[in-house]
Order: structure tokens, then sequence, then C-alpha cells
């Protein structure tokens, strides 16, 4: 199939010639940086300049927009996601002054659930699709249960990196999967999870973003928020450096999704501070920045109304 070779080829100097590894000459054009040391200080001394003068009233009611409201959950029901959804329809009625999360995140499987009971237009319903959160199935069935999930109602969805391909250095199959899962959902935003915590380092979460991006990610995302550990601070600055390496290269904005234990109002101003200075200001808006979570949203409403509630 045809996958994310068409885009690799674009632009990089070898191609003339007889092309070694594409996928190691993309990455090996980076100049992102990977020691992880460095990328360590670089955060520190970045979040420590501008966090604080971050930590505001504005800034918070942007992030609560920015929250893709999750829940992932052995024990969810068609029952319980119809619930869930009626938060987002209540929080509407009740603040009808204030703009509401940016999505409903849900297994796929309840995609229908969600758009047969959301009652807010400028809310989306995102699902986690693919085999999520292993991603272990075989490709036909990821393209099939994302399809399915696009027939019923979603709107954007999440997926996981092959990781048994990206750890066996099979990048060739690992961008042809997320090729054809983009191709599977069209004009979809298509949110593709590094899960950075098992990634670990900061070469391979480097690698994987612009594997991503090079297969046609509409956003990178760092965690499943299963298993692994969740976001950092330091995955999201070697992310967001690569996005904007892969902007200026090829003028297209990729967004970034942080997700996976954020759960307080400053953890969620640290992402925002990052982004803010390593892509700038067209990066703050729902349509390129999004925070992943289940138990955010009230802590964020909290800060930003000095109140007790918790509407979600
Ligand atoms: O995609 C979103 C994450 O699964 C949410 O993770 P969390 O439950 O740790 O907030």
């Amino acid at each position: 199939m045809k996958g994310v070779t068409d885009n690799l080829k674009k632009d990089l100097p070898f191609e003339q010639t007889v092309p070694p590894d594409k996928y190691e000459a993309a990455i090996k054009a980076s100049q992102v940086e990977t020691d992880n040391d460095k990328v360590s200080d670089q955060v520190h001394r970045l979040v420590d300049e501008h966090w604080q003068e971050n930590m505001n009233r504005d800034v918070y009611e942007f992030l609560l927009n920015c929250v893709d409201l999750t829940t992932l959950s052995t024990t969810d029901s068609e029952r319980s996601i119809a619930a869930f959804t009626q938060k987002v329809n209540k929080y509407q009625a009740k603040y009808p002054d204030f703009k509401n999360v940016a999505s409903i995140c849900v297994y796929s499987n309840f995609a229908e659930v969600v758009r047969g009971n959301l009652e807010v237009s400028d809310v989306g319903i995102a699902v986690c699709s693919a085999s999520f959160p292993s991603s272990q199935a075989h490709i036909e069935t990821k393209v099939a249960e994302t399809a399915l999930a696009i027939q019923d109602g979603a709107d954007e969805v999440d997926v996981v990196i092959n990781m048994g391909y990206f750890l066996d250095g099979a990048y060739e199959e690992l961008c042809d999967e997320i090729a054809e899962l983009k191709a599977t959902i069209g004009n979809h935003p298509l949110k593709v999870i590094l899960e950075t915590g098992a990634l670990k380092s900061a070469e391979n979460i480097k690698r994987a973003s612009i594997l991503a991006m090079y297969s046609g990610a509409d956003f990178i995302k760092t965690s499943t928020g299963k298993i692994y550990p969740g976001a950092s601070l330091e995955a999201a600055y070697v992310m967001c450096q690569c996005i904007k390496e892969y902007y200026q290269k090829h003028s297209i904005m990729v967004g970034f999704k942080a997700s996976g234990g954020i759960r307080t109002t400053e953890d969620a101003v640290k992402y925002y501070t990052i982004v803010k200075e390593v892509l700038g200001d067209h990066w703050l808006d729902n349509e390129y920045f999004r925070i992943g979570a289940s138990s955010l949203a009230n802590d964020l409403f909290q800060s930003m109304t000095g109140t007790t509630d918790k509407p979600f």
C-alpha cells in the first residue's frame, strides 16, 4: 500500500540518488536535541522562567476548552457513557458563557452512545481506537474498528503506534499502519499516541514523533494513561520541538496532545507553557493543542471560578 513513503520522499536531498534507509535519513536530518540531560535542563529553565506568568484565569479557561474529557474504563457501559455525556450537556446549560471541553473521549464502541446523547454542537466525539491501548491486533481489525467508529459518529480518532514494530526497527510497517488508519478516516483528525513512557528516551520520542508526522498524524499525543508512565514535560518538549521542525520544513501544523496522569491545574499550565514557548501562539487553539484527561476538568473549573463545584 501507499503509505508514508510519498511524504518522506518530498524535500529529502537523497531522493535524487539511491535512497539509503529513508526513515533513518528523515530522522538523521532532524536537529532536535536528544541528550536526555540537556532536554531536562531546558525544560526546567523554561518552566521556571514562564510557568508562573501563565497561572491565571484566562489560561485556565483556555485549558478547559482544550480538554478531551476522557473515560476509558473496563466498567464503562452504555448507561455510564450516557451519564458522562449528560455532564457536558448540563455544563453548557448551566454555564452558557463558558466554553465547554473540546471533546468527549471514549472507547470506539461508545461513539454511537455519545452521538445519541450529546446536545452540544461545539464538543467533538473522540474515540480511542485500533486496539487501544496495546495496539496489538491485525491491521484489518484496527481498520474495521476505526471505520465503524466513524460510521457511528466519531469526529476524531486516537490510536497508539505499533510499539512492536518500533522496537524491531520495522519503521516502514509502523508508518504504513498509521497511513492506513489515516486513509480510513479521511479528513477526521488522527491523534497518534507515542506511549512516551514506554519509549523512555528523548531519542526514541524524537524518532516516533517524526515517523508519526510523516505518516499523516494530525496530532501527536504522549500517552494512553494505561500501564506505562504517562505524560512528562520532557516528552512534551521533545515532541513540540519535532512539531516545530516539521512545520519549518513542510509548513504543516501538527497538533500536540498531552495525556496520561495530568490531574491538576498546575501541571496543565506547565504543558501550556511548553507549547507556548516552543511552538508559539498559533498552537494556542484547541485545533492544535489538547489535554487528554479523565480527572483534570473539575480542577481547572475550580481554579477558573474559585468555587468547589464539580460539573464534570
Ligand atoms: O487519552 C487520555 C488518557 O487515557 C487519559 O489518561 P488519565 O486517565 O491518566 O487522565
